[in-house]
C-alpha cells in the first residue's frame, strides 16, 4: 500500500513518519530527495546556479541553503522559477522509488512524505493521502522554536504553502498532532490496525 503523507511545514510530518516507520513502513521523504538534487555536480544545481548565480553558493562549492530560502520565501516569482527547476526531477525520483519499493515489499506499507502533495497537484496519485493537522497558531509557534524564525520570517514560509485548514479538508485520514505525542501515536495504532497491516 502507497500512500501519501503531507501537512503544513512544521505541523509533525517527520514526527508521524518516523513513527510509521518504527511499526515497519518504508518511508520516501521528499525533503531528502529535495537535498540530494542539490548536492554538488547535480545537473538541478546547476540549473539553479544559473539562474539565482554563483553568490548562491557558499566557499565549499555547497548550496547556501540558508540564503536561497531567505531569497525565494521573500519573491514569490522566484520560488515559482526554483520549484519549475527542482519539481520534475524530485517527483521523478520518489515515483521511481515507491514503484521499485512497491514490487520488492507488496506486503509493506509505503510512505512518501510531501510537504507540497496537494499545492503540486498529487492529491490523486496515492491510494490515501494523511493529513498532520495542527491549528495555524501553534504551526507558526513550532515552526519559530524550531528555526529560530521571526514572526514575520516564519509567516511567510507559512504562507507560501496551502492553508492547513484547506489540506484537513481534502485529507482521506487526518491525524491531529496538537496535543502530546502519545495522542499522536495512539492514531498511529489505529490506523494501522484499520488497514491490517502486520
Ligand atoms: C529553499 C531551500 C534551499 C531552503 O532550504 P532549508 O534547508 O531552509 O529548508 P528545507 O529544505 O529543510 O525545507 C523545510 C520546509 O520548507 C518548506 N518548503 C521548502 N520549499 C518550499 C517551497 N518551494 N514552497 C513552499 N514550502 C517550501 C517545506 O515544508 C519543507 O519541509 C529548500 O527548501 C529547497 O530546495 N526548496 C525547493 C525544493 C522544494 O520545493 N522542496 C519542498 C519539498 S518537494
Ligand atoms: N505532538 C507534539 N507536541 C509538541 N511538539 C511537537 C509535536 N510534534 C512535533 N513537535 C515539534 O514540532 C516541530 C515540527 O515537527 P516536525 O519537524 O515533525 O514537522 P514537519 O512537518 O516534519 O516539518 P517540515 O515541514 O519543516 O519538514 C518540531 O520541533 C517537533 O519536535
Amino acid at each position: 500500500m502507497n500512500i501519501g503523507l503531507t501537512g503544513g511545514i512544521a505541523t509533525g510530518k517527520s514526527t508521524v513518519s518516523q513513527m510509521l516507520v518504527k511499526r515497519g513502513a518504508i518511508l520516501i521523504d521528499a525533503d531528502v530527495v529535495a537535498r540530494e538534487v542539490m548536492l554538488p555536480g547535480h545537473p538541478v544545481l546547476k540549473a539553479v546556479i544559473a539562474h539565482f548565480g554563483q553568490a548562491m553558493l557558499l566557499a565549499d562549492g555547497t548550496l547556501d541553503r540558508k540564503k536561497l530560502g531567505e531569497h525565494i520565501f521573500a519573491h514569490k516569482e522566484e520560488r515559482k522559477v526554483l520549484e519549475g527547476i527542482t519539481h520534475p526531477a524530485i517527483r521523478a525520483e520518489m515515483r521511481g522509488r515507491a514503484a521499485e519499493y512497491e514490487a520488492m515489499y507488496p506486503e509493506r506499507l509505503i510512505v512518501s512524505d510531501i510537504p507540497l502533495l496537494y499545492e503540486t497537484g498529487q492529491g490523486s496519485s496515492f491510494e490515501e493521502v494523511m493529513v498532520v493537522y495542527i491549528p495555524r497558531e501553534m504551526q507558526l509557534t513550532r515552526l519559530m522554536n524550531r528555526n529560530g524564525l521571526s514572526k514575520e520570517e516564519a509567516t511567510a514560509r507559512i504562507s507560501a504553502q496551502m492553508d492547513i485548514e484547506e489540506k484537513r479538508k481534502l485529507a482521506d485520514v487526518v491525524i491531529d498532532n496538537s496535543l502530546g505525542l502519545e495522542h499522536t501515536e495512539r492514531q498511529i495504532d489505529e490506523f494501522w490496525l484499520r488497514k491490517g497491516l502486520l
